[in-house]
Order: structure tokens, then sequence, then C-alpha cells
């Protein structure tokens, strides 16, 4: 994988003339960026801040945005734009925002100055804005609500800027050159907090760039489909991990159109599934999705792996390792029939684990911290044999699942709640090996997905499952003594999965939940609701 890799995958194709190209800086909020656009029918993606000129040209972006970082443009070791931007945006009339530290570094570059603030602005604040700049053009709301996460403060503009809003602590709040075609805003107008941000975005993109809102997500289909085509070659074969989950369903689905009967799917038994999956996934794809699967049963292949394994991040770079093992086994047994070795493996990531994984070269994150290695991105071996097709890679779940109706994919996958290839592996805190972890944890989960089924929450809920602690405590059961292990239940709303609140359920069912699950489940005499939002959680435990 690689940068050329990344861009063949991308969902957007040079005619695409109302490209917005985000440049990443590190923000948390980057992905916010690109996802608000697009929910103004543009199109945009995301690079990282410090690809070559060249990786920007290709991609022939109409307006370029410079998102938010962790870094301060003041410090030596700060990342910065590549050589040659500012000479070829002013040749080309490219429109740029900088947003936060994208705003600072344009002040830098351009001859302006920045500084630690003596106040520095973190959260909600209030900013005013000035009447006839064409930042805001005739906006009524002089006065906005706007999100700010800063330290530093733009003491100097370069020549020919002029400020057009300031908080009420008198800081610059947002800067333009409208001759130069450049503007900048301090604050985040992509968080949902900054009241106006998204009205100041559309105003931005659509009255003063002249992009048209015209962009849909049957654009991807195509523009998808082509790409592959134009990538797979008519003789090459293609195998696709499928998991019965939304992503990779839709994937296949996709990939299946563009090259029909050289698709091969395959399904692992990794031995870390749920309560009877590995049967009720195989009949589905049978009877309902009508693609060819082939299942692996590789779960003493990765248990045997697993053994004594306690660390996170050591259990997920194992299980993706092992995954590709086992790709590159169907591919060789694939090759006594086909006469031929597949060259290429669908898998059905997502932009949301490419944020959080670990971030591979091209992907846009070179900036920002590894918060977890999703198995398919950040816990891929170096070395790969197979080349990678996701083209899903820019999408958030929303826009897969929107997707996956274009495409007719039965409703019954795409209403699934999203379950991680890791399996039960990242739900049992320590070794997930443990006598009985995994029987007790199916048991477990089975009953709090049922009895969320039967009191009709399932389509409320984004995500739902139960979680095994390596804890003994103290019960009494049957007036006996007990000393057994606690489990956990966590459920949550989202929209994507990058930001989660914990779901509000009525505490008799909880309680009918928790005596359920105790009564039933030999070895389990507590039960915990998790009740933390992402962040500062993230969804899984693990
Ligand atoms: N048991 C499995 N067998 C084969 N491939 C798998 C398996 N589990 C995960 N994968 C691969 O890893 C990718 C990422 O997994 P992930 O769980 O994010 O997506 P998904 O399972 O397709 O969808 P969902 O998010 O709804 O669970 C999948 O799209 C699929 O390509
Ligand atoms: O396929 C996957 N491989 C992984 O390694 C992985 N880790 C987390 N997840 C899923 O991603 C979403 C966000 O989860 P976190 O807040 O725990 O990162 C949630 O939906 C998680 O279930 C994964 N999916
Ligand atoms: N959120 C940001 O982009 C912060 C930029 C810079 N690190 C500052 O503190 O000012
Ligand atoms: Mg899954």
């Amino acid at each position: 994988m690689g940068e050329a890799m990344d861009l063949n995958n991308n969902i957007h194709t040079q005619n695409n003339t109302n490209m917005v190209l985000v440049m990443d800086f590190g923000s948390q909020y980057t992905h916010l960026i690109t996802r608000r656009i697009r929910q103004l029918a543009i199109y945009s993606m995301c690079i990282s801040g410090t690809s070559p000129l060249s990786a920007i040209k290709a991609l022939n972006p109409k307006v370029i945005i410079l998102s938010g970082g962790p870094h301060s443009v003041h410090l030596e070791g700060a990342p910065s734009l590549p050589i040659g931007f500012w000479d070829y945006v002013f040749k080309n009339g490219i429109n740029v925002l900088g947003i936060c530290y994208g705003l600072q570094l344009m002040v830098q570059n351009l001859g302006g100055e920045v500084k630690p603030a003596e106040s520095q602005e973190y959260g909600r604040m209030e900013i005013c804005i000035y009447k006839g700049s064409e930042l805001y053009g005739d906006c009524d709301f002089v006065r906005q609500e706007v999100w700010m996460s800063h330290g530093d403060e733009v003491v100097r503009l370069p020549e020919g800027f002029d400020i057009v809003a300031k908080s009420l602590q008198n800081a610059v709040a947002a800067i333009e050159n409208p001759a130069k075609k450049l503007y900048g805003l301090q604050y985040h107008p992509e968080v949902t907090h900054s009241t106006h941000g998204m009205e100041t975005l559309r105003h931005f993109l659509c009255d003063v760039c002249g992009i048209a809102a015209d962009w849909k997500l049957q654009d991807v289909l195509q523009e998808q489909i082509q790409t592959i085509k134009g990538m797979v070659g008519l003789e090459d074969h293609v195998i696709c991990a499928l998991s019965g989950g939304v992503d990779s369903t839709v994937a296949a689905t996709l990939v299946h159109k563009a090259i029909g009967s050289r698709l091969h799917c395959v399904f692992v038994d990794n031995g870390l599934l749920r309560y009877k999956e590995r049967e009720r996934v195989m009949a589905t794809f049978e009877s309902e999705l009508h693609l060819p699967v082939t299942c692996v049963d590789a779960v003493e292949q990765f248990l045997s792996k697993l053994k004594g394994v306690t660390d996170p991040e050591r259990k997920r770079k194992i299980i993706g390792g092992e995954f590709i093992h086992i790709f590159d086994e169907f591919c060789l047994i694939l090759e006594k029939d086909l006469g031929k070795k597949p060259k290429f493996l669908v898998q059905g990531t997502l932009y949301p684990d490419v944020i959080e994984s670990c971030p591979p070269p091209g992907s846009g994150r070179n900036h920002s911290h590894t918060i977890k290695s999703h198995h398919n991105v950040g816990g891929l071996p170096e070395e790969m044999k197979l080349k990678l097709i996701e083209p899903l890679r820019w999408l958030f779940k929303d826009e897969v699942r929107k997707l996956g109706e274009i495409l007719n994919v039965p409703r019954g996958f795409l209403k699934r709640h999203p379950f991680p290839g890791p399996g039960l592996a990242v739900r049992i805190l320590g070794d997930v090996t443990e006598l009985n972890a995994l029987e007790t944890l199916r048991l477990v989960d089975e009953i709090f997905i049922n009895s969320i089924k039967d009191a009709g929450l399932y389509d409320s809920i984004w995500q739902a499952f139960a979680v095994f602690l390596p804890v003994k405590t103290v019960g009494v059961q049957g007036d006996r003594r007990t000393h057994s292990h606690a489990v956990a239940l966590r459920a949550i709303t989202s929209e994507d999965g990058m930001t989660a609140d914990w779901y509000q359920f009525e505490p008799k069912f909880l309680a009918e939940v928790s005596a359920k699950i105790c009564n039933s489940v030999r070895g389990v005499n507590r039960v915990v609701y998790d009740i933390t939002s992402k962040p500062p959680s993230t969804v899984e435990w693990e």
C-alpha cells in the first residue's frame, strides 16, 4: 500500500471538477470536515498535509482546505506544505481555506506572524463578525457561537489580508484576502457546536468558490466500478474477505458488479465469532446474497496464536496478520482450480478504520495519534502479496448503508450492528483463551442482543455487545457464596462510530437482562452497564 494505491482507491476521478481537497495536519476533526462537505452534496476527500505536490496536482482540486492540528507553526518540526504549494495555488486560482492550524500555517507561510496566545481559547466561544466580508457574505448573525481549540494566535497578518471576525477576547477569529482567494477560520466550523459552521462552509464553497452542490452517492458507485475495472485485468481473479457485516457485504456486491464471477468470497471462522454466527452468516449468504462464499475454519490457528496474549495492540496485530495468512492460503487453493493465483483482496475498510489505525502512507493521517490498529488497516503485515481493493475506504458507515440500498443489498444486512474483525478477542479483556471466556461471553452477548431485539430497540441502537472482564467478584446465589466473573454491557448511539453516546435504557430493561444473564449463564454473578461516551472511551473496550 502506498500513496499510489490510495489514490487508485479513492472515490474521486479526475473529471470531478468540483473536488474539495482537505489537507490533514492531524486534527481530531479532519474527518468531520470532509464529512460535512459531502453532507452539502459536494465531493471531498482528504490526504496528508505534507503530501507531495504531485499528489495534489493529480487530484486537481478546486478548493483546498488546510485542517487544524496539534502542532505549533512557530516550533521546530511542525508539519508544513510541500515546496511549490503556494505557487501552484496562485497559478491555478485555487481557493484555500485554513482552519485553526491551517490558518496559522497560511499566515506564517505568507509573511505574517503566529505566537503563543496570552489567553488560550478552548471550547465554546463567541465571535463577532464584521459586515461586508466575502467569507460571511450577507450573514445575519453578527454574533456567533463557535468551537475553538487553540493556544496560538495570529499577531500580524500577511500583506493583503483583513480580519473579518474576532473573538470576544479580541483574538483574530477569521481572515481573508479575496484578491488571492485565501481565507482562514481560527475556529472549527465542522463541529456541531459551531452553530453557524455549516452555513459558513456552504456559503464559502458554493457562493465564494462557485462550487455546484450536485454530488451524489450514486456517482461513487459508477466511479468505483470503473476504477476497479481499470485496476483488475480481464483475466485476473480477486478474493473478497466477507464477514457478513455491512461493509464487506456492500464492498463484495459492488466489486461483483464490476468483475462478476472472477470474484471469490471467503468467510473466516476465527473462533472469535458470536453465538452460532458462522452458521447464521453462511445461511444468509446463500439464501439472500447469492454470492459464492467459501467458509474457512481457522479456529485453532487463531486461538493458538492468541494464547497467553493480553496486550490489546498485540492481539490486533496477530489477528490482522493471521487473516492475511488465511487469505494467502485460500489463494493457493484457488490457484489449483483456476490455474491462476488471485492478485487482489477486497476488504470492507471504511474511513473511520483508517482514521483510528496506525496511519499508512498517503492515508492522510501522518500527524495524528494511533488510537487502535483496526485489524484490516494498521493490523496488516508490512509485506503483503495481495494488492488491496477497498472501494469504501473514503466513506462513513451511514454513507455505506445508503450505497448498499442503491445496490439493493437486503435490508437485513444493512441494518446489522457493526461487529469488529478481531471479534470477541477485543471484548475479552486479557487472555482470550482463558477457560470458558469465549463460551461465557457468547451466551451473555446472545441474551443481551435478543433482549434488545425483543424490546424493539435494535434499530435505535448503533451497536450493542457484552464484554468479559477478567475480574471475579463475590456473589450469593441459592444461599451459596459464589466467586465468579463480572461482565459489562455496552450499547451506544452514533452517526459514524467516530463519536458515540451511551444508550439510556429503561432501568426495568437493564434489571431484566441482568437477572436473565446471572440466572442462565454459569460463572457470571455480576453485570455492569457502561455509561461512557466516546470520547473519552472508545466503543470497544480494547
Ligand atoms: N470473519 C471474517 N472473515 C472474512 N473477512 C473478515 C472477517 N471479519 C472481518 N473481515 C474483513 O475485515 C473488514 C473490516 O471488518 P469490519 O468489521 O470493519 O467490517 P464488516 O464486518 O464488513 O462490517 P461491520 O462493520 O458491519 O461489521 C471486513 O470488511 C472484511 O473485509
Ligand atoms: O473491523 C474492525 N476491526 C477492528 O480492528 C476494529 N476495532 C474497532 N472496530 C469497530 O469500529 C467502531 C469504532 O470502534 P472503537 O471506538 O472501539 O475504535 C466500532 O464499531 C468497533 O466495533 C473495528 N472493526
Ligand atoms: N486546533 C488546532 O489546529 C490548534 C493549532 C495550534 N496547535 C494551536 O494551539 O493554536
Ligand atoms: Mg464486522
